[in-house]
């Protein structure tokens, strides 16, 4: 690997606790390729005393005798003793030892038994020792289940957790350094914040032959990247793949979703609901309102590679192979503005609380009947509302008078009674000398360029 992007708070939580005199029961989990494996060999590069493994899809026995073979070169006491798990840790825990045993879910698969035995010389012997026990895991439904929940036999031993999430841009751009603005935005909207999907990336090549070779050609290594994740987390992926399909295709209340999927309504709450667990979608309500009790939720595609992939692979193979490399330029390109509109959207609701001196206490989208705020942030002072435009025009006074009007009709129960409304305009294209002469004679208005997006610490 070229460079090792970010992922500081993680490496340091880590460092902490392998330097902890007591026992830390860590666990790792995350979307698929996220780099959870990557994060925790940086985290014990220098060491000597840890010990890394990843699990394989084999034997139980297989899996234990891979698993000493590892640790052997580190710890030669380990050759000698009885190839069980519990055996096996507890000598690890005698050295006081970092052990790390990636895709966790592999060896549950072969031992279901696994969890509880590990549970058992956890209390009885690991807990006394300085040891650091590492457990890593892709399939968010298996450590979900076998291992963070309530009902689980390791629930309450855990010390720390890292839920590995996507990078934000600001770091994603590490990945293609010389592009500008504008197409950094548009290269984040496809590959999102996931270290694979970006490294796929050749920074010299221009973005449209970049998503060409590696997306829409039969060949690319993404090209079934999507489908191949979802059949190995869901048994029956068909009816999700159609409920993706039509979140790709601006489908966001239940009725419009189970419409175009061709459901029933009844049960497309149970669907939603597992592609949620999965972080493949996400349930947003105006930000006005109590996520517990609004009944106004919306719903998206929250990974942008799964959301471009529904939108112009799924159901198009035939014709992406009869374009061949004309499919960039005549499939994407011309719909890629309002493509990339909602995730820009997104990049300008987590940039605003940098970007604007109050203290936030949520920002999000707001909408009431015919009534929508792109960006609308709750602040001690008053509320910030903001209009995002990925558009080739410049924008102009009269996109600034709209946003007033628009924002007239918020209503916000717990608005400062002094509270004054500040406005934020983010546009592709830059704004008109009309509109910057406004805002320049104008302390309540902010016209922010796309630069700034790139900069902030905004999390993805
Ligand atoms: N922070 C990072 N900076 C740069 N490259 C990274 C980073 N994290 C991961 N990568 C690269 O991305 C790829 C995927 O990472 P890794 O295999 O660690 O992911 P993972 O979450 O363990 O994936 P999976 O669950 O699918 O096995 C690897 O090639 C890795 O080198």
């Amino acid at each position: 690997m070229d460079q090792f992007v970010d992922r500081d708070a993680e490496l340091d939580q880590l460092a902490e606790c392998y330097a902890s005199e007591s026992a830390e029961f860590v666990v790792i989990y995350g979307r698929r390729r996220l780099g959870k494996s990557e994060l925790v060999r940086q985290s014990i590069a220098d060491r000597d005393d840890a010990v890394y493994y990843q699990a394989v899809e084999s034997t139980a026995p297989n899996q234990r005798e891979q698993f000493v073979e590892t640790a052997t070169a580190q710890f030669p006491s380990l050759r000698n003793v009885r190839r069980d798990w519990e055996v096996l840790l507890e000598t690890l825990g005698e050295e006081d030892a970092v052990v790390v045993i990636d895709e966790f879910p592999f060896l549950i698969e072969e031992d279901q038994s696994l969890p509880s035995r590990i549970q058992r010389v956890w209390d009885m012997k690991l807990q006394e020792t300085g040891m650091t026990l590492v457990l890593v895991g892709s399939s968010i439904s298996v450590m979900e289940e076998k291992v963070l929940s309530g009902s689980a036999p390791l629930y309450g031993r855990r010390t720390a957790t890292i839920d590995l999430k996507p990078l934000a841009v600001a770091d994603a751009q590490q990945f293609f350094p010389e592009y500008d603005p504008e197409t950094t935005i548009t290269a984040w909207s496809i590959y999102g914040g996931t270290p694979y999907y970006l490294q796929t990336i050749d920074p010299n090549q221009p973005l449209g032959t970049n998503v060409q070779q590696s997306i829409l050609s039969e060949r690319g290594l993404l090209y079934s990247e999507p489908e191949f994740l979802l059949r190995t987390e869901l048994r029956q992926p068909n009816t999700y793949f159609s409920i993706l399909r039509a979140l790709a295709h601006g489908r966001r209340t239940p009725n419009e979703i189970a419409g175009m999927a061709g459901i029933e309504s009844g049960s497309l709450s149970t669907y939603l609901q597992k592609l949620r667990r999965l972080r493949l979608v996400e349930r947003h309500i105006p930000v006005t309102e109590s996520p517990t009790t609004s009944k106004r939720g919306r719903y998206r595609i929250g990974a942008p590679l799964f959301r471009f992939w529904f939108r112009f692979v799924y159901g198009n193979q035939d014709q992406l192979r009869i374009l061949g490399d004309d499919a960039y330029e005549e499939l994407v390109a011309p719909e890629l503005a309002d493509y990339v509109s909602p995730l820009f959207e997104r990049l300008c609701q987590q940039a605003l609380p940098a970007l604007i001196d109050r203290q936030f206490q949520d920002v999000g989208q707001w909408w009431f009947k015919e009534h929508e705020l792109d960006v609308l942030g709750l602040t001690d002072e008053g509320l910030v509302a903001g209009e995002c435009k990925f558009t080739s025009k410049p924008v102009s006074e009269g996109i600034l008078a709209n946003l007033e009007r628009t924002a007239s009709n918020v209503r916000w129960s717990k608005e400062p009674a002094d509270g004054t409304t500040l406005y934020v305009l983010f546009s592709r294209s830059g704004y008109t000398e009309d509109l910057t002469d406004v805002a320049d004679g104008r302390d309540d208005v902010r016209l922010v360029e796309l630069s700034e997006l790139l900069t902030t610490d905004s999390s993805s």
